[in-house]
């Protein structure tokens, strides 16, 4: 996070000087390997509101072409492709577009499973630069379920045309994760993405992401007791903590998951492949 602007990392490679901290060298150890996702050693999920630039990131990583265009809710389930950076394979998953993980639309509940249950390695939240406070909402709720995220602050080039900047640096160090400016369509910051992710993945940089204060002791208790049960019926349960709250807030969909059964099977695959409670899995071929 604290490293070289990307302009001064381009001139070095310029000059003919490539270095291991260059954007340009760091670019050209990415290899985008399309839907040959095969054995990963790290998955990585895509997630944000609608209409943020995820499917042109996807679209940019791997070199596969995930439908794009200016309207929200255009991925309406998962995608996944690979690609391999520093020699390290990725699985790469494209998400449907989400204002929050308590929303419940099909697509959105694609988007939750994959996030709460599919246990990816890292969550990268790409938000939207001009609406960055409301973007910013998902982002601390993703920042409740895992602690390797990245923040990508995304259509930088249309934040710029507003006027608008984005002071990336102190969102990195009030959010506790790295925070990366970029503007996907161009291929601007995707060096320095792919950066952090690695860093976030290999556990180079320890994210310490910001959380909301603990409930009050009483409600704490009764959401302990509920994660001891759950655990008890469904060892192996990802996120059992986030279940149990939204069993004490009354939510539907979860009430439904237990009655159907899907909870259970969720538990027993551990879901490392992230099928998730109600997402089809869609492997996406160029087009
Ligand atoms: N100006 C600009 N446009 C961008 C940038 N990144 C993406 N776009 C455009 O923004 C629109 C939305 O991009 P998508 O990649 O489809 O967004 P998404 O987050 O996948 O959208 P949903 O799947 O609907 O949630 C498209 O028209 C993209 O070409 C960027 O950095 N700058
Ligand atoms: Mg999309």
């Amino acid at each position: 996070m604290s490293e070289p602007t990307s302009l001064s990392r381009a001139s070095v490679a310029v000059a003919g000087e490539a270095c291991e901290s260059c954007a340009v060298f760091r670019a050209a150890r990415l290899k985008k390997l399309g839907v040959q996702v095969g054995r990963a050693d790290f998955v990585v999920a895509l997630a944000g509101n609608p209409n943020t630039g995820k499917s042109t990131v996807f679209n940019a990583l791997t070199g596969l072409r995930q439908h794009t265009g200016n309207w929200p809710g255009k991925t309406v389930t998962r995608a996944e492709g690979a690609f391999e950076y520093n020699g390290r394979r990725y699985k790469l998953v494209d998400l449907p577009g989400t204002y929050s993980l308590l929303s419940a639309s099909p697509d959105e509940q694609v988007a939750r499973d994959f996030l709460l249950f599919g246990q990816p390695d890292v969550t990268v939240v790409v938000a939207d630069a001009t609406r960055l406070e409301r973007n910013l909402n998902l982002v601390l709720q993703v920042l409740e379920i895992t602690d390797r995220a990245v923040l990508c602050v995304n259509l930088l080039d249309e934040a710029e045309r507003h006027g608008i900047q984005v002071d990336t640096r102190q969102l990195a160090r009030d959010l506790g994760i790295p925070v990366v400016g970029t503007a996907a369509r161009r291929g601007r910051g995707l060096p320095e993405l792919l950066q952090a992710i690695e860093d976030v993945a290999t556990g180079r940089v320890r994210c310490r992401p910001f959380r909301l204060p603990e409930p009050p002791p009483a409600l704490r208790g009764a959401i302990e007791d509920l994660v001891s049960r759950l655990q008890r019926i469904y060892p192996g349960l990802p996120n059992a903590r986030w279940v149990a709250v939204r069993l004490l807030a009354g939510d539907e969909s979860i009430l439904n998951a237990i009655r159907s059964g899907e909870l259970a099977a969720l538990s027993r695959s551990g879901q490392t492949s992230g099928t998730g409670v109600s997402a089809a899995a869609a492997a996406t071929g160029p087009t």
